[in-house]
């Protein structure tokens, strides 16, 4: 079974949409430049909510090669919950993906699997892939925890969803001590926990539906570690927060093929 790799940039509270039109136009150039093929790599583009109409636009415009998401999503489906932005709106907006459960949100928001859960199936419901992210913190780690810790987390952001769409999602996993310090994890380390990730599906559902769904490593990917990251067997992609705000290392990352 080969699973077409792909390389989402999480821009996080980063570049206003006017910023966010200089970023996809260069990005579209430096592809073009580097002969991107996207049926070696899927790019991807995870842009703030304010931006994601400026990015769909461009997108459209200049017929891109460059699928594009959200951040977050809300669990309900309208109604009096300030600030929040439903499925239905992100899915009308032409986003294909909407990363859920991110470290961040689960710290800052006290995001719990059960809401992951929640908002994964709501990003389904309305035609869009989540990008189910999880991971373990230092302490975890270094407990000899992580393994353990990371499963049951996806585990319960998986429950309750059949196999056919676990088989379409994405899993994101991301230890939160090498997110944004420049602390890769080793290509051992991502490929340990990307395959515990892929046995637990195997156990829950059964071995078709583990070989399909895919599994990005994040984590201070940079064009430089992220060859070595993407040789691994049970790595599909890398989930980018710092280098997707460079188009010339978001691209050289979308194309790690080259490598
Ligand atoms: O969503 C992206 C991850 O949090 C990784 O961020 P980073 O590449 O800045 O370490």
């Amino acid at each position: 079974m080969s699973r077409t790799p792909i390389m989402a940039g999480n821009w996080k509270m980063n570049l206003d949409h006017v910023a966010a039109t200089s970023l996809v136009q260069d990005l579209g150039e430096a592809l073009k430049a580097a002969g991107y093929d996207s049926a070696k790599s899927e790019a991807v583009v995870i842009p703030p909510f304010t931006d994601i109409r400026t990015v769909a636009t461009l997108i459209d415009a200049d017929k891109l090669p460059i699928a594009y998401g959200a951040q977050d999503i809300s669990a309900h489906d309208d109604g009096a919950y300030t600030g929040e932005v439903s499925g239905t709106m992100l899915s009308k907006l032409g986003c294909s993906y909407v990363v859920v459960g991110h470290s961040e949100r689960r710290e800052y928001h006290n995001e719990s699997d059960e809401l992951v859960n929640a908002k994964a199936k709501k990003a389904i419901e309305n035609g869009m892939t989540p990008i189910i992210c999880c991971g373990e913190a230092l302490e975890v780690r270094k407990a000899g925890k992580h393994v353990e810790h990371t499963v049951g987390q996806i585990k319960a952001d998986l429950d309750g969803i059949p196999a056919e769409q676990v088989a379409k999602l994405v899993i994101a996993y991301e230890p939160i001590w090498a997110i944004g310090t420049g602390e890769t994890a080793t290509a051992d380390d991502a490929q340990e926990v990307c395959q515990a990730i892929r046995e637990a599906v195997k156990e829950l559902y059964d071995a078709p539906t583990a070989e399909a769904v895919r599994i990005q490593y994040g984590g201070s990917v940079k064009p430089a570690n992220v060859a070595e990251i993407m040789a691994k067997p049970d790595v599909d992609g890398a989930l980018v927060g710092g280098a997707s705000l460079k188009a010339g290392d978001f691209s050289k990352i979308v194309t790690f093929y080259e490598a």
